[in-house]
C-alpha cells in the first residue's frame, strides 16, 4: 500500500461544502445542426463515486469534456467547484483526468513520463509515489514505445492520480488491464476515496459501476434515460433465480418458466420471499436444485430495456 501524499496543493482537508463538486444545469451541446446533448442536468456530490454510462453516441465524452473545460457549451451552465471550467487557471490543478489516451511520447521513458504529468498538473507529490500507486516501478526506465497496453494504461491512470486531486475523471479505465492490474487500480482508487476524493467514471464494464458508484446517469441520445443509485436504477425490473431440475422432478412452483432443457427460470420483484419459497419447496420434495443462481436485477438489463423503453 503506497501511502497518499499528506500536503495538498488545494489545501482541501477537512473543508466541508454542500456545494456539489459538479453542477451541471440544461447543458446543451450543438455540432453543427447535431444537438448531441439536450437539457442535461446533474449534480456530483464531494466523495461520490458518479458513473456516466450510456449507449455509443449518446454524449458522455461530450458532455465530459465541458465538465473538464476542454469544450464550451452550447448553452446552459456547468460549474466546477463553484466555478467555470474554462477558468482553467483555477479548475484544472484540482482535477485529474486519465483520458482514454494520453498520448505521451513514446520516446519518453515511464520516469520521464510521469515527472512531466507533474509539472502540468502543477500538484505536490513524488514521482516514486506514483510509480508505486500504479504499479510501475520495475518499468520506470522503460521507454512509452516498450510497455505493454495494460502498463500505458497504468501510465495513463498515473495522469490522474498525480498529487491526489480532489476531482478525478476515469474514462474507461480499466480497458485492456487484466483482473490483477484492475484489482490494484480500484484499490488505488479506494485510497483517494477515503481521503476525500469524488470520483467520475465512464465504463462499458457494467458490474464495475454496479459494484462500485453511488449513482449513476445512464444517457441516450443526449439525455439521460434515468439517474440515480444501482437499486433506483435496477428496481423497475425483475431479479432472476435460475436452476435446473433432473427429469425425474415434480413441476416446479412460482411460475417458474421452463428456460432450456432441465434449466428454469423465475423472475421476481421479492427475490428474497421466492427463494425462500423455492427452497422450501425443494426440501419438502427432496429435490436438487442444480446450478442454482440468484441475483439481483443487473445495470445490463437496464441498458438492455433502454431500446424497448
Ligand atoms: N466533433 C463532432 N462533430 C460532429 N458530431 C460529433 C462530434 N463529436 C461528437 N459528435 C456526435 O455527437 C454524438 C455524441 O458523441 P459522444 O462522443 O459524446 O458520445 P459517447 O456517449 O461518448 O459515445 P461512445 O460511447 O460511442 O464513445 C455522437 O452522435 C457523435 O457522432
Amino acid at each position: 500500500m503506497v501511502p497518499l501524499p499528506v500536503e495538498r496543493a488545494g489545501g482541501w482537508n477537512g473543508h466541508m461544502s454542500s456545494t456539489p463538486v459538479i453542477d451541471v444545469e440544461r447543458l446543451n451541446l450543438t455540432y453543427g445542426d447535431f444537438h448531441a446533448v439536450r437539457d442535461l442536468t446533474f449534480q456530483v456530490r464531494r466523495g461520490e463515486l458518479y458513473a456516466l454510462l450510456g449507449t455509443n453516441g449518446a454524449g458522455k465524452t461530450s458532455t465530459l469534456e465541458t465538465v473538464e473545460g476542454h469544450r464550451a457549451a452550447t448553452s446552459g451552465t456547468v460549474r466546477v467547484f463553484g466555478q467555470s471550467p474554462r477558468d482553467r487557471r483555477a479548475v484544472r490543478p484540482r482535477m485529474g483526468i486519465m483520458l482514454q489516451e494520453s498520448g505521451f511520447s513514446p520516446d519518453l521513458t515511464v520516469r520521464e513520463s510521469i515527472r512531466l504529468i507533474g509539472s502540468l498538473t502543477r500538484r505536490r507529490d513524488t514521482v516514486e509515489r506514483v510509480l508505486g500507486a500504479v504499479g510501475l516501478t520495475r518499468k520506470a526506465g522503460t521507454k512509452v514505445a516498450q510497455l505493454s497496453g495494460g502498463e500505458k494504461r497504468r501510465l495513463d491512470f498515473a495522469t490522474a492520480v498525480y498529487g491526489a486531486p480532489e476531482l478525478v475523471f476515469l474514462d474507461e479505465p480499466t480497458t485492456g488491464l487484466d483482473i490483477q492490474s484492475r484489482d490494484d487500480l480500484w484499490d488505488t482508487v479506494d485510497r483517494l476515496r477515503e481521503d476525500g476524493a469524488t470520483i467520475v467514471l465512464t465504463t462499458h464494464y457494467l458490474e464495475e459501476a454496479q459494484q462500485r458508484a453511488d449513482r449513476i446517469g445512464l444517457m441516450h441520445k443526449g439525455a439521460f434515460h434515468k439517474e440515480g443509485t444501482v437499486f433506483e436504477l435496477t428496481q423497475t425490473l425483475p431479479a432472476e433465480i435460475r436452476f435446473s431440475l433432473p427429469d425425474t422432478a415434480p413441476p416446479p412452483p412460482l411460475d417458474a418458466a421452463r428456460e432450456s432443457g432441465e434449466t428454469f427460470l423465475i423472475e421476481t420483484f421479492g427475490l428474497q420471499r421466492d427463494l425462500h419459497l423455492l427452497l422450501g419447496w425443494a426440501h419438502e420434495h427432496a429435490v436438487e436444485l442444480r446450478e442454482l443462481q440468484a441475483g439481483p436485477t443487473r445495470l445490463d438489463d437496464v441498458f438492455r430495456s433502454i431500446g424497448t423503453a
